[in-house]
């Protein structure tokens, strides 16, 4: 495994009488180094650096096509970087996948499923994979359908779940293990309100017990009114990044702010006139 850069080395002989070490800093859930992707010599992400703090509601930002589900899959372990390093909890992604992913839940860009099983055997098949007992995943699958409000669905094939219903047992796989780190991407798009709110509800109770959610997000009332820390992408880079309040700075929202941090444009008068014109 890789040593986590911002750990302490290790000091094995410590003289007697010493006085008592600082305990060691606890490592972010997530540190990311220099973190780079092209796709056919353009740059999809830039040798990115951010520390989401354990325990952080963290939203991600930016355009489309910023690098935001180019980031996510390599710090998930799903796609292998040109550069760089991810940790998650001390534990280097990309050295040590295995230990890194059991402490990661992961909701996926293009949600790929295995369509011929019902939703409760995909929570008990994934759940098996996960080495977690037979008991617990019955248990825990059964809990999980009922608050995301798919009971009805357990029986029903995944190839018949509409685009929300599949968000949600998504979600619920990568909440199974009960992961200290949650990395989503998008968790709420195509999800109706009422199951937005639940899985909301979900999160922050999941943040309350000192775990950490990162979510992407181009809503940014949801990341505004739900996120400690926000951090922006843009054209590969991250522009601006730590707790919601300083990102946000003067701006009236976040909303605002994100305009101006990612150089957004009115649409100047005379711009798209001819939608305005009640002629042909
Ligand atoms: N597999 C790929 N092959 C080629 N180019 C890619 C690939 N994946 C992403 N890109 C490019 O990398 C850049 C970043 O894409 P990415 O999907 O990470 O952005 P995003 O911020 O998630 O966008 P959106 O908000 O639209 O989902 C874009 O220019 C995109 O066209």
């Amino acid at each position: 495994m890789t040593e986590y850069a911002g750990a302490p080395g290790p000091t094995p002989h410590p003289p007697p009488q010493a006085a008592p070490q600082k305990a060691a800093p606890t490592p972010p859930a997530l540190a990311i180094r220099g973190l780079g992707k092209a796709f056919g010599g353009r740059v999809a992400v830039n040798g990115i650096n951010l520390d989401v703090p354990a325990g952080s509601f963290y939203g991600l930002v930016g355009p489309n096509g910023a690098g935001k589900t180019t980031t996510l899959s390599m710090v998930t372990g799903l796609l292998r970087p040109d550069q760089g390093q991810v940790w998650v909890h001390g534990v280097d992604v990309w050295a040590d996948p295995v230990a890194a992913k059991k402490a990661i839940g992961v909701l996926p860009d293009g949600l790929r499923l295995f369509e011929r099983l019902s939703g409760a055997e995909l929570l008990s098949y994934l759940g098996r994979l996960r080495g977690i007992p037979t008991e617990v995943v019955t248990q825990r699958s059964g809990e999980l359908l009922d608050v995301l409000d798919l009971t009805g669905a357990g029986d029903k094939l995944v190839a018949d779940y509409s685009t929300g219903m599949r968000k949600k047992i998504t979600l619920a796989a990568a909440l199974l293990h009960s992961p200290p780190l949650l990395l989503l991407d998008e968790p709420l798009e195509a999800v109706d309100p009422v199951s937005a709110r639940i899985i909301r509800e979900v999160l922050h109770s999941y943040v309350r017990g000192g775990r950490t959610v990162v979510l992407s997000s181009h809503v940014m009332d949801l990341v505004e009114d739900n996120c400690t820390h926000v951090a922006v992408l843009n054209e590969g880079n991250i522009v601006a990044a730590g707790p919601l309040a300083q990102v946000r700075g003067d701006a009236a929202s976040l909303d605002d702010a994100f305009f101006h941090i990612v150089g957004g444009r009115d649409i100047a008068e005379g711009g798209l006139e001819w939608l305005r014109s009640s002629q042909d």
